[in-house]
């Protein structure tokens, strides 16, 4: 009796210590107490999740009984003989479930007839079942699906700005799994930024600004918001276009800088700038592009000529522009086929795409479009709560929800004034062009 009452004692003690231990250093706890107990849950009630989300399979079985009326797993199969015939549910195999820094993943063995677009649907409820943030779907080989589940959503809160030592490779935030949030331009060198009033697509620009400062590149900008949103950044940009015009003699410019680098190229025997010897490589240029819509948005007739130019001089940066060493950030709150067929086709040129929480449906589908219509369910379910929060193509061709990391006007404006030094002026860039023109 005593024992009993000791340890009727000790157990609020022990939640006390569990609660501790969970709170000050969850990944040893997730690891030591969390997981264990979580995988054992998941493999005991995976024949009953797998039921309910409609993953199981009819399949006839010889079922054996000494009880009339047993109870098979379909429910009650009156039986007459010993060995019978029944349809049994089947549920897909699944291995030992393996912990993650956010949760745990599993690989299933599919069953004939499924795909992975079948557990993909099941997803939500799959969550909902095990009673986890979300699961998500992916095919590692034909025949296999591994599910991972993220115990809670890792994006509430994302930790600082890590720096950013290699040329051109930001980490901007964090992906859902827990793995950095990386726009690499070498890779993917031109994006697409997309999302609605607040949602977050400055902080995702400054966060790419403040990476890039330090970096020997050269940083242009195109704010047709007047230049309220880059014009505070201006001393570690080479140059800055306000307004059409403007944009339109920047564009002109990257366009001869770009035939000038092909001549290069050309004469050292070169694909890219890349293979050139570092002694006569050019310095690369990252364009920054605020409101996007702003350069195709037609007043009156007047104009027409004039987007057309600007447009046209957009899509040769974003054809060519990879290759001699020039790459896009677009940021828009509507990319819309509406707004002409320059946007559909530097969309497609465009292969990293961002996006945010958005207003209407179809910029969600112009820029994820040719991803999974899940990411697109998801990009429209970002609430407003959580700026920042967007879904992003990765370069292994999945998709993920991410959070930039929170960089504030004032520390993307310190960090442009304190490598104010590094940045190559515009006149030096473009000073052997056949007719030098300032932005
Ligand atoms: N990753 C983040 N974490 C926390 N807060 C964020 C994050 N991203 C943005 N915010 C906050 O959300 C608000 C809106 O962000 P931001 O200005 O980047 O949105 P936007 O899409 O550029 O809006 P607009 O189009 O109106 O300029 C700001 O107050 C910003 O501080």
């Amino acid at each position: 009796m005593s024992d009993l009452l000791a340890w009727l004692a000790a157990l609020p003690l022990l939640g006390t210590g569990l609660w501790a231990w969970r709170r000050w250093h969850y990944p040893s706890f997730w690891l030591l107490a969390g997981y264990p107990v979580t995988a054992l849950s998941v493999r005991a009630s995976w024949r009953r999740v797998a039921l309910g989300c409609g993953l199981t399979k009819k399949r006839q079985r010889w079922w054996f009984t000494t009880v009339p009326g047993a109870i098979a797993s379909t429910g009650i199969v009156r039986v007459r003989r010993r060995f019978q015939r029944v349809a049994v549910d089947t549920k897909p195999f699944m291995w030992l479930p393996l912990p993650t820094r956010h949760g745990w993943h599993v690989t299933v063995w599919t069953l004939e007839g499924q795909t992975p677009s079948d557990y993909a649907d099941a997803a939500e409820r799959l969550a909902h079942s095990w009673g986890v943030h979300a699961v998500r779907v992916s095919s590692p080989r034909p025949g296999r699906v591994v599910l991972t589940a993220t115990m809670r959503d890792p994006l509430i809160t994302v930790d600082r700005l890590p720096s950013s030592p290699d040329l051109l490779k930001v980490t901007v935030g964090r992906l859902e799994t827990g793995h950095p949030w990386i726009i690499d331009f070498r890779t993917v060198p031109h994006w697409l930024n997309a999302g609605a009033t607040q949602s977050g697509k400055s902080n995702l620009a400054n966060a790419l600004l403040v990476g890039l400062a330090p970096q020997p590149v050269a940083l242009v900008g195109i704010d047709l918001k007047g230049g309220v949103e880059l014009t505070p950044y201006a001393p570690r940009l080479s140059a800055l276009a306000t307004c059409r015009s403007e944009a339109g003699r920047l564009l002109d410019d990257l366009v001869a800088l770009m035939t000038d680098r092909m001549g290069l190229c050309r004469q050292a025997s070169a694909r890219d700038i890349w293979q050139l010897p570092p002694a006569i490589r050019p310095v690369p240029i990252v364009l920054l592009v605020d409101e996007l819509a702003e350069l195709y948005l037609m007043a009156d007739k007047s104009e027409k000529d004039q987007i057309a130019r600007t447009s046209t001089a957009l899509l040769r940066v974003a054809q060519l522009g990879r290759a001699f060493g020039i790459y896009l950030f677009c940021c828009g709150q509507r990319i819309g086929s509406d707004l002409g067929p320059g946007v559909t086709a530097l969309r497609a040129q465009c292969s990293g795409r961002i996006c945010h929480r958005v207003n209407d449906p179809e910029t969600a589908t112009m820029t994820l479009g040719d991803l999974d219509p899940a990411a697109l369910a998801s990009a429209r379910a970002i609430p407003a709560e959580t700026p920042g929060v967007a879904i992003v193509a990765g370069q292994d061709g999945q998709w993920y929800r991410a959070r930039s990391f929170h960089i504030s006007e004032q520390v993307a404006e310190h960090a442009a004034h304190t490598y104010a030094h590094l940045t190559p002026s515009w006149e030096e860039i473009t000073a052997h062009l056949p007719e030098p023109v300032t932005a």
